[in-house]
């Protein structure tokens, strides 16, 4: 793996509450979508589920809404729960209802899974589309490529982490945090339901421009500590990115990060 991970030290903000984080989020947001549309006329960003999707609300306001490159937007998923598309735990739908329908992104540059693989609960076959979908993104040059690696490189992602230190669909003591070699993979026996789901592996994840982890609530408070204190049990811990790997975190998440971190 060593090989195509970048290395970027683990920085953090810290919010006095959501509506600041958010505030926040959509500005970093903003700013890396003027630069990239700018340079290459194209902004590839990876959603996750969660909560996340409730927070990036603030880039509905108007100020942004008449400012940001909307057609220039191609949108992925980190990871998805392989349910139908219309199915309540999906995150395509999570991120439609709540964002993605609200704003001009052109419906072709919204990549959700393969709906026959959502519908019938094939998770390896979704896996094994979505990579193909990503390798023609990067012949078509919409996603760049890491150094030459050959792995994609997204411009921003946007992620999350559960309270067992769990990001995208890679949880603690599953053996999918390992795979060095495939673009996506899957899992059947996910801790957090629903138990299909896809996964971006970790190479893939490392090796986008930005990576923006955003945090709240007491609940994760100790996988927070744990991740700044370095332990790599938490998949969490092993963020990075080519240029910046940001944890926004609000008050309560951040609460117990030992001092000096
Ligand atoms: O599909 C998923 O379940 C997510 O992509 C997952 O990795 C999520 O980002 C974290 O579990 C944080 O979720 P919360 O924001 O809900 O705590």
């Amino acid at each position: 793996m060593a090989s195509v991970l970048a290395k970027t030290k683990r920085k953090k903000i810290i919010f006095p509450s959501k509506k600041e984080l958010s505030e926040a989020m959509a500005e970093y947001t903003a700013n890396l979508s003027a630069k990239f549309c700018k340079a290459r006329g194209y902004f590839t960003v990876v959603l996750s589920g969660g909560d996340l999707i409730s927070w990036l609300s603030e880039l509905l306001e108007p100020m942004y809404q008449e400012s940001i490159e909307w057609s220039k937007w191609h949108i992925f998923w980190v990871d998805e729960r392989v349910v139908p598309l219309d199915h309540k735990d999906s995150n395509y739908k999570l991120a439609f209802d709540g964002f993605l329908s609200k704003v001009p992104i052109p419906i072709a540059n919204i990549y959700a899974i393969d709906k026959d693989c959502a519908a019938l609960g094939d998770a390896k076959g979704a896996a094994l589309l979505y990579e193909e979908c990503l390798k023609r993104l990067v012949n078509r040059d919409i996603i760049r490529t890491y150094k030459s690696s050959g792995f994609p490189q997204f411009d921003l992602q946007l992620l999350g982490m559960g309270p067992d230190g769990h990001m995208a669909s890679l949880f603690p003591g599953h053996y999918q945090i390992k795979e060095k070699a495939d673009l996506v993979t899957y899992i059947t026996d996910s801790p957090k339901p629903p138990p299909k789901r896809i996964t971006f592996t970790l190479p893939v994840i490392n090796c986008a421009s930005y990576n923006l982890m955003a945090v709240c609530d007491e609940a994760q408070a100790d996988a927070v500590a744990k991740v700044f204190n370095d332990n790599f049990d938490l998949p969490a811990a092993w963020l990075t990115a080519d240029v910046e790997a940001v944890w926004f975190l609000d008050q309560a998440a951040a609460s117990k990060i030992p001092k000096g971190h």
